[in-house]
């Protein structure tokens, strides 16, 4: 049985929906109240979108009513996992955020979590039971709508194991390596290089985990046309777009998932995790 938190986002189809209606106190505590008319025995697969605090705050308080109402087996499906960027102290001073999430949640005792795409080795590391569901069936969609006839960009070093698997699932499409580097001491990003001299004309589908501000993809694009790229595309498993499509609109088409948010803008095109998975 499934239990969708985020009624917006129901990603399994065709399996029986428990009821509950959840509401926010005046003081901006989330609240809960689940239909107890489901048979306690059954797993419980919870889903939701862990965008914020009072995200999890309401994950946490369900959990403890399941388990009031004794609930034994509980799986959750959190596509998006919070602060998964956060995943080393890069300065003294700063939180190992992730792990900070990954306790809370190991806290609930849970039979399985499920990640989509994670966005490294550290969150299914530090979080108990996790199974990530990789990228590949979604950009197998995304070539059903641009052709095969592509390279698949790697924007840094980060992303090449997962790249490399992507393109091994769809029979071997070209890897182009890239690398980014950063200013040490602001953070910022200084400059990218693209590991093939010639593109030829050939379109290319950067493929990461997360686009935030897009500053990563639109510096790549500049340098992929450089190089004499063809089409530019962009395929991120998590759409933030913090800055608006406006400024990416050098790539031909961006793909996403409703793993973060929904989008209605024409200029995004949003794969449902329900056909992914
Ligand atoms: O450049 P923006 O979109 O802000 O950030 C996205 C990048 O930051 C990384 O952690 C992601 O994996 C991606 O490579």
């Amino acid at each position: 049985m499934i239990l969708n938190l985020d009624p917006k986002f129901a990603p399994f189809q065709n399996q029986e929906e428990i009821k509950f209606q959840s509401f926010t106190f005046s003081g901006g505590e989330p609240h809960i109240k689940i239909n107890p008319d489901f048979d306690s025995n059954q797993k419980i697969t919870i889903t939701h979108r862990l965008n914020s605090f009072n995200d999890l705050g309401l994950l946490c308080i369900t959990v403890d009513a399941l388990r009031r109402m004794d609930v034994k087996i509980i799986d959750l499906f959190i596509p998006y996992f919070p602060a998964a960027r956060q995943d080393r102290v890069m300065i003294p001073g700063e939180p190992l955020s992730v792990k900070v999430y990954a306790d809370i949640i190991n806290g609930l005792q849970l039979n399985k979590v499920f990640v989509f795409d994670a966005h490294s080795e550290v969150t299914p590391a530090l979080v108990n039971n996790c199974t990530v569901i990789p990228n590949h069936t979604f950009i197998q969609q995304i070539l059903k709508v641009i052709g095969e006839n592509v390279k698949l960009i790697s924007p840094d070093g980060g992303a090449l194991k997962k790249i490399y698997k992507v393109s091994e699932f769809l029979g071997g499409i070209d890897v182009v390596e890239c690398s980014k580097s950063r200013d040490v001491k602001t953070g910022k990003l200084s400059g990218f290089k693209v590991y093939e001299d010639d593109l030829n004309g050939i379109d290319c589908l950067i493929v990461d985990d997360i686009c935030d501000g897009g500053g990563t993809f639109v510096g790549l694009a500049e340098e992929l046309k450089k190089k004499n790229a063809g089409k530019l595309y962009l395929a991120v498993s998590h759409g933030i777009f913090n800055k608006g499509f406006e400024v990416l609109d050098c790539f031909d088409k961006i793909f996403t998932t409703n793993s973060f948010k929904d989008f209605d803008d024409e200029r995004v095109f949003q794969i449902k995790l329900d056909q992914l998975i």
